[in-house]
């Protein structure tokens, strides 16, 4: 009997040295004291919470600070030099195990989540997709979309608060759809197509499971009736998502390979959509299958979608909570987009002032506040070893408010995003689009929706405060305010 008690209580011992030497390695590391196997986990329940934690954390602990989900060891940061490693190493590209666990059923293998040889030979034929002459055709998306955006603000113009986020959010369904598959399942006109509501569902089951440790573990959660209705959900996405493809791929192979422009029944040249670029690229000489082109035009609705409705909506309350701001930018479209003109690309990048408005917003209110990598293969930084498999995550909401890179930092001010004062900054010290290889593939097409689309709502609206409202914000997959996002909407005279 004893003999057995002595191989455990040595097993215990090997155990316990490896944990003790693994977190001896991060000594120099602070943060709140963890609790035998739950870790951190009580302190982090909440995500209402999660902003104010995280801020609390930084300023106590410091710029880099340990966290334990459970017995696993999260490193969360703010350190710009920490950051120069994270964005630029060859060893920290692939994804934690969360973004797995939330998206591997929908997503599949697409750009968000895959790793190695495979997101390196898609990221390569994705990336012309996002050249200029590519979304100079997406000007038209957004200008028409936006039209049916003022439309329903104009219907919803009497309230006295109106949360912008609602309506803005089947806006930015729409554009994604459109430019991703060609088709316009018409969201703003018809929110409760069984598509959008699919894609609803998905949107918010992943936030849901993130935090609940029910639902994180894959066993349990497959007896759950959330589990049930992302099963559902994923039929019709994909039947739906499947059906558009094939019928497209048929379409394009009954045509000359050689015929370049594509026309539709009223002579009028069809747009390249992401999936057309998909269906007409190869891989090592082989096309790509539909499921392989499926799983990137999901991912493309996925980051596409609530990212960029986050960003419309929060600039929106910006600008209604700073009238002077608001009158300059209206001001500039002014001048930049006179009435009945057809707006193109270079308009658009002339809404310079406009520009900094956006960036100091998603400054204030990054739509994806934390994202995780994590370490594929050792990494040294700062005399500290970076072990595999280590978890680290970026806290870009209080990385945005670092006093010493953005002083006042509460403070709305697009100046800080002037040529000059850019120049200045660490170049990490400002990432809503993330940076480096795994940077947003999409940062251009959103910066030139947002444009469009909020020149389009300060044209035909001044927007108001509404009194007694602030923002209750808390952390999801993006950023979103518990409590809407309330402006008041004054039509302004034609
Ligand atoms: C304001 C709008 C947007 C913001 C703030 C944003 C932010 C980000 C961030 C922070 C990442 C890195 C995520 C991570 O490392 O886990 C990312 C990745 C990505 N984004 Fe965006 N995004 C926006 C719009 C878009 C749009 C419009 C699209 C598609 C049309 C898109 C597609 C993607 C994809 C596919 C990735 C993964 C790229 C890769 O790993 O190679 N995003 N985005």
């Amino acid at each position: 009997m004893w003999q057995y008690a002595a191989v455990i209580l040595l097993l215990f011992l090997v155990l316990y040295f490896k944990r003790y030497k693994y977190l001896k390695q991060f000594e120099k590391i602070d943060g709140p004291k963890p609790y035998p196997i739950v870790g951190n986990y009580f302190l982090l329940k909440n995500p209402k919470k999660h902003i104010a934690i995280f801020n609390e954390f930084h300023s106590k602990y410091g710029k880099t600070i340990k966290l334990f989900t459970g017995m696993l060891m999260n490193l969360i940061t703010t350190d710009v030099k920490l950051l120069e490693v994270v964005m630029n190493s060859p060893n920290l590209t692939n994804k934690t195990n969360d973004y797995i666990m939330l998206f591997s059923r929908w997503l599949g293998d697409g750009l968000l989540i895959s790793s190695g040889e495979k997101w390196i030979s898609h990221r390569k034929i994705l990336t012309p997709a996002f050249h200029y002459k590519a979304l100079e055709d997406f000007i038209e998306v957004f200008e028409s979309h936006g039209k049916l955006l003022v439309g329903n603000l104009l219907k919803a113009s009497s309230e006295e608060c109106m949360d912008v986020h609602t309506i803005i959010n089947l806006y930015t369904l729409d554009v994604i759809c459109d430019t991703a598959m060609g088709t316009s399942v018409n969201a703003q006109c018809n929110p409760d197509h069984k598509y959008m509501k699919a894609i609803k569902t998905m949107c918010e089951i992943a936030p849901t499971r993130l935090l609940n440790p029910i639902y994180r573990s894959e066993w349990m959660y497959k007896y759950t009736n959330l589990y049930k209705s992302e099963i559902k959900a994923l039929e019709t996405i994909k039947s739906f998502s499947l059906g558009i493809i094939e019928k497209r791929r048929q379409f394009l192979e009954s045509r000359h390979s050689d015929d370049v422009n594509d026309y539709d029944e009223f002579g009028k040249r069809r747009k390249m959509t992401f999936m057309d670029i998909l269906l007409k690229s190869t891989i090592n000489g082989k096309p790509l299958t539909n499921e392989e082109i499926r799983e990137e035009v999901d991912t493309f609705l996925f980051g596409g979608h609530d990212t960029t409705s986050a960003a419309i909506s929060f600039t929106c309350y910006n600008l209604a909570e700073n009238p002077d701001v608001q009158k300059l930018v209206y001001e500039e479209i002014c001048h930049v987009l006179p009435t009945d003109h057809t707006v193109t690309i270079t308009d658009l990048q002339n809404l310079k002032y406009l520009e900094m408005v956006i960036k100091e917003s998603l400054r204030l209110y990054p739509p994806v506040m934390i994202f995780g990598r994590v370490v594929d293969k050792e990494v040294v930084y700062n005399g500290i070893k970076l072990p595999k498999d280590l978890r680290i995550a970026v806290n870009l909401y209080s990385l945005h408010r670092d006093p010493d890179e953005f002083p006042d930092s509460e403070k709305f001010d697009p100046l800080r995003f002037t040529a000059d004062k850019q120049s200045k900054r660490h170049p990490l010290a400002y990432i809503p689009f993330s940076a480096g290889h795994r940077n947003c593939i999409g940062q251009k097409f959103a910066m030139l929706e947002l444009k469009s689309v909020i020149a389009k709502v300060i044209k035909n609206f001044e927007l108001l405060p509404v009194p007694g409202f602030t923002l209750q914000l808390t952390s999801k997959v993006t950023l979103q305010s518990v409590n809407g996002i309330c402006v008041k909407l004054n039509p302004r005279s034609a």
